[in-house]
């Protein structure tokens, strides 16, 4: 492992990722990788998550390909350097802030979207000029395996590479020093990482889980909310970080929603929701006999049937669930949806509020003013008003949670800004002593309130008293530049 990052280091030094033309390049590279291989990494997905290769595209490759043509599109501006603002004590010097890479980055990646939540900060990492490492899951062994052998062949062998393994390899890897961590999973292995990073003072981004709330207002449409939860809850098999994890609502709408949801599940997986292609299974045993746990002692409205052999847990929705109870307790992260009842929004406001901020917020209302009063009440990673899950497939906004849920955003510029240091920079001439003479000591109060005019703007005799000071020294050092040049 040591052996590894040190050769990654070694071309990261050797200067190699950092032109533009090179990033480029790379990233092409990738996008020819996802168009060449596509039957290849569809299969993988599909056999890791028993899910259709159609599903395995909008829900992964889709992404990845949005996410390459934007870093193409941008990269030119994003990696540019961006002037910036003078004081009066630097107006006539260059300052600008020039974005570089970080170094060697590590990105782990989980089992639930497995191309995706490995491929998508890589484009970031690739974008800013670093070499990196991608761990995918373990869970999810055939994109694990094909990664590894696909990456090698189209990209830059010495600066990215793929290793795969379980605890035991990615706790080897940790140990190594890194310049920046992005890991992906669920918080208490969030804390390890962190802890490993902490020994070498690695900045890290944590994508983290939580449970997402849903709140459905009295003043809905009620077909609309129910069909975009349905579909965002039980996409994936409910193994979705953003998936809404419980309702809130008044009591009175809780039997209307279960006959919504019901409806829209025939419609979208038919009688059979076994035979349907759109419709996965839980990833393995140990969490299947998790899911199964948490329905223990609840009010199964609709669905609950399983079968253990296949992973087969049904759509399910549980009502009248007690705050309580174990299943409101942890993230559910499978097709179990309970509905809370709540009086009005101000206590589902509160209810929030009393837990761990959310990863995803999800408030459905006809009352624009009744979402953004939520929005303005609580904290969360993200929020999808009157939708699940959208604010996700939207680069230009950050993607990343908040408290428990996570530290730092990626996508889009963000993937570029989490692995990039944005660099101040102060070029100076060597002339202009005579100003500089205003800093070097001995101290005065004279030298005191110069300095307030020039860094505070702090002038006494007035408004137009300054502003006519500002224009004779603007004036004046335009002269004092000139004449210095010409001597
Ligand atoms: N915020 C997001 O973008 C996002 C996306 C997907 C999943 N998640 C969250 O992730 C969780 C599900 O993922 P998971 O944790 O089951 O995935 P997982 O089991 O695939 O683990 C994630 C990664 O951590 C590594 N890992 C596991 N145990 C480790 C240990 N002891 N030390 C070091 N590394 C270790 C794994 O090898 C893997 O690469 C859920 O909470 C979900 O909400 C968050
Ligand atoms: C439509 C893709 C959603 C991916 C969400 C990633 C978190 O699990």
């Amino acid at each position: 492992m040591e052996r590894q990052v040190l050769r990654l280091r070694q071309a990261f030094r050797s200067g190699r990722s950092r032109p533009l033309r090179f990033r480029l390049q790379q990233l092409e590279a990738l996008r020819r990788m996802v168009q060449e291989r596509e039957k290849e990494i569809l299969a993988a997905i599909a056999a890791d998550l028993s899910k259709s290769e159609l599903n395995a595209y909008s829900h992964e490759v889709i992404t990845i390909l949005g996410e390459i043509d934007f870093m193409l599109g941008n990269l030119p501006e994003l990696a540019s350097a961006r002037p910036a603002k003078k004081n009066l004590l630097t107006m006539m010097d260059e300052a600008y802030v020039q974005p570089e890479p970080l170094g060697v980055v590590l990105i782990i990646g989980a089992w639930n979207y497995p191309f995706v939540l490995t491929m998508q900060p890589l484009v970031g990492a690739i974008a800013a000029g670093n070499a990196a490492i991608v761990k995918p899951s373990e869970l999810s062994e055939n994109t694990a395996k094909i990664l590894a052998e696909l990456l090698p062949q189209y990209l830059d062998q010495d600066l990215y590479a793929i290793v795969n393994g379980g605890i035991p390899e990615t706790t080897e890897l940790l140990k190594q020093r890194f310049d920046h961590i992005l890991y992906t999973g669920n918080t208490a292995v969030g804390k390890i990482v962190m802890e490993a990073a902490a020994k070498h003072l690695t900045p890290v981004t944590l994508e983290l889980g939580g449970k997402s709330p849903c709140y459905i207002d009295r003043d809905c449409d009620l077909d609309v909310a129910c069909r975009r939860i349905a579909w965002g809850k039980y996409m994936n098999c409910g193994q979705t970080c953003i998936a809404p994890d419980y309702i809130l609502c008044e009591a009175s709408l809780q039997n209307q929603i279960v006959q919504k949801i019901k409806e829209t599940v025939k419609d979208f997986y038919g009688e059979n929701i076994k035979a349907s292609p759109d419709y996965e299974r839980i990833i393995n045993l140990r969490h299947f006999k998790r899911l199964q746990s948490l329905l223990k002692g609840q009010k199964i409205a609709f669905g609950g049937e399983m079968d253990e052999a296949t992973r087969y847990l049904a759509p399910t929705i549980l009502t009248d669930v007690d705050p309580n109870s174990k299943v409101m307790q942890e993230e559910i992260f499978g097709p179990i949806l309970p509905i809370v009842s709540v009086k009005n929004v101000d206590e589902a406001i509160n209810f929030i509020n009393d837990r761990e901020k959310p990863l995803a917020l999800y408030v459905f209302s006809r009352n624009n003013k009744l979402i953004k009063r939520v929005i303005d009440e609580t904290s969360s990673g993200g929020v999808t008003g009157n939708d699940v899950i959208m604010h996700f497939t939207v680069n230009s906004l950050p993607f990343g949670g908040v408290g428990a849920s996570g530290m730092g955003a990626y996508h889009g510029k963000y993937s570029f800004d989490t692995f990039s240091h944005q660099r101040p920079c102060l070029l100076k001439g060597l002339k202009g002593e005579s100003v500089n003479k205003l800093r070097y000591p001995p101290n005065s109060e004279s030298k005191v309130s110069w300095a307030k005019f020039f860094l505070l703007k702090q002038f006494n005799k007035g408004r137009l008293g300054m502003l006519l000071f500002v224009c004779l020294v603007a004036v004046a050092a335009v002269i004092v530049k000139f004449v210095l040049e010409r001597a």
